[in-house]
C-alpha cells in the first residue's frame, strides 16, 4: 500500500519532509477551476453535481502533488440542509434566510434530516475515494457549530460575528438549541462523508477568534469535544483536525480538551511559540500567511523554511493559516513546494 503521509503525522510521526495541502486549494486562483465552475454555472450547482466537485477536488493533485486532497463542498451546505435558504452573491459572498428568534428556528428540519440535501456530497466523497492516487490522502470537512450559527443568524458573513453574539446573550434558549441542531448535523454529515471513504476529518471554526474567556470553552471547546468524540466511537481510529482560528492561547491545551489528533494554526500565532507550547502534544498544520502565495519572492521561500524548520522536531502538516485568495500565482505554491520539498 503506498505510504499516506498525512495519516504518517496525524499518527504522531515526525517526518524529515512535512507532508502538504492548502486550504481553499480548488478555488479560483486556479484557471481550471473557473473553467468548471463556469460549466457548472454557479458555485452550488458545483458544490451539489459529484462529478464536477471531483473534478475540482482533484485538479490541485494534478498540477501540484499535493499530498492531502479536501472534498469540495462548502460550510453553508449544512444549513442549506437544515433548511435555511442560502445563495451566494458574486464578489460579496454567501447570505441565508436569518434566525432572530424561537420561529426561525423552529422552522428547521431535524438534524436527521440532512442527508437528503447532502447526498451528492458523499457521492463525490465515493468518487474521489475511487480515483485518487495512494499515497494522497482523503480530507472531509465541515464547519464548526460557532461558525456555522454566525452565519446561520446574521444570514452572512460579519466583521465581529456581532448578530450571533447578541443572540447569545439576548435569547440564549434560541442560540443553545441552534448549537445543538448543528452540532448533531455536524456529526452525521462528518460521520456519512467517512462512511462514503473520507479518511480524515477537519472542523472548520473560522470565527472561534471572537470568542473569549468562558464563552470559548463553551461555544468552541465544548462542541469540538463533542464532535470529536461521537466521530471517534462511531469510528474507531479516525484522525480529526481542528481549526480554533485566531484562538491566541486557547491554542495551548486544544488538543487535550477536544480530543483532535491535530490542530490547525492561523498565521497570527508564532511557529515558535506553537512547537514549545502546541506541537508538544499532538501534530500541528498551518501557520503561513496567504498573502505570501500573492506575493511571493524570496520572503516566501525564507518564511515556507523557517516554518518547516520550527516545526521540523514534532508531527507537522505544512499549510497557510487560512485559505489560499483568488489573487494568488499558482506559480508561487510551486515555489512553495520546492522549499519545503527541495
Ligand atoms: C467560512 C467558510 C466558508 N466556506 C469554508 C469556510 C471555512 C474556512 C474559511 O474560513 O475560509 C470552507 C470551504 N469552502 C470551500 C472549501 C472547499 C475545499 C477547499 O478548501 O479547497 C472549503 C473547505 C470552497 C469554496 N467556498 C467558496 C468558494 C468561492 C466560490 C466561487 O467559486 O465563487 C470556494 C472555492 C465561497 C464561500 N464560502 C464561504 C464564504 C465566506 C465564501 C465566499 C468567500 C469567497 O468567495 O472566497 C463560507
Amino acid at each position: 500500500m503506498a505510504e499516506k503521509t498525512i495519516l504518517k503525522a496525524l499518527a504522531g510521526e515526525t517526518q524529515a519532509v512535512p507532508p502538504v495541502w492548502l486550504m481553499r486549494q480548488a478555488g479560483r486562483y486556479l484557471p481550471e477551476y473557473k473553467a468548471t465552475r463556469a460549466k457548472a454555472g454557479d458555485f452550488l450547482t458545483l458544490c451539489y453535481t459529484p462529478e464536477l466537485a471531483a473534478e475540482v477536488t482533484l485538479q490541485p493533485i494534478r498540477r501540484y502533488g499535493f499530498d492531502g486532497a479536501i472534498l469540495f463542498a462548502d460550510i453553508l451546505l449544512v444549513p442549506q440542509a437544515l433548511g435555511a435558504d442560502l445563495w451566494f452573491v458574486t464578489g460579496e459572498g454567501p447570505r441565508l434566510s436569518t434566525i432572530d428568534g424561537p420561529a426561525d428556528f423552529d422552522a428547521l428540519k431535524p438534524a436527521g434530516a440532512i442527508h437528503e440535501t447532502l447526498s451528492p456530497v458523499y457521492e463525490t466523497v465515493r468518487i474521489l475515494s475511487k480515483e485518487l492516487p495512494g499515497e494522497t490522502t482523503l480530507i472531509g470537512f465541515a464547519g464548526a457549530p460557532w461558525t456555522v450559527a454566525t452565519y446561520m443568524i446574521a444570514g452572512r458573513g460579519t466583521p465581529d460575528q456581532g448578530p450571533a453574539h447578541a443572540l447569545r446573550q439576548e435569547n440564549p434558549a434560541v442560540f443553545d438549541a441552534l448549537m445543538e441542531r448543528i452540532t448533531e448535523a455536524t456529526i452525521l454529515y462528518l460521520s456519512a462523508q467517512v462512511e462514503a471513504g473520507a479518511e480524515v476529518v477537519k472542523v472548520f471554526d473560522s470565527w472561534a477568534g471572537s470568542l473569549k474567556g468562558e464563552a470559548f470553552r463553551r461555544y468552541a471547546l465544548e462542541p469540538a469535544r463533542r464532535i470529536v468524540a461521537a466521530l471517534k466511537e462511531r469510528h474507531p481510529g479516525l484522525p480529526v483536525i481542528v481549526f480554533p482560528r485566531e484562538a491566541g492561547e486557547f491554542y495551548e491545551g486544544f488538543h487535550a480538551a477536544t480530543g483532535a489528533d491535530c490542530v490547525a494554526l492561523d498565521n497570527s500565532v508564532d511557529a515558535d511559540w506553537a512547537a514549545a507550547h502546541v506541537q508538544t502534544k499532538g501534530c500541528v498544520q498551518g501557520n503561513l500567511d496567504p498573502k505570501l502565495m500573492v506575493t511571493g519572492g524570496e520572503a516566501l521561500v525564507a518564511e515556507t523554511k523557517r516554518i518547516v524548520r520550527a516545526f521540523s522536531g514534532g508531527p507537522h502538516i505544512f499549510n497557510l493559516g487560512h485559505g489560499i485568495t483568488p489573487d494568488a500565482n499558482p506559480e508561487n505554491v510551486h515555489r512553495m513546494l520546492e522549499a519545503i520539498r527541495g
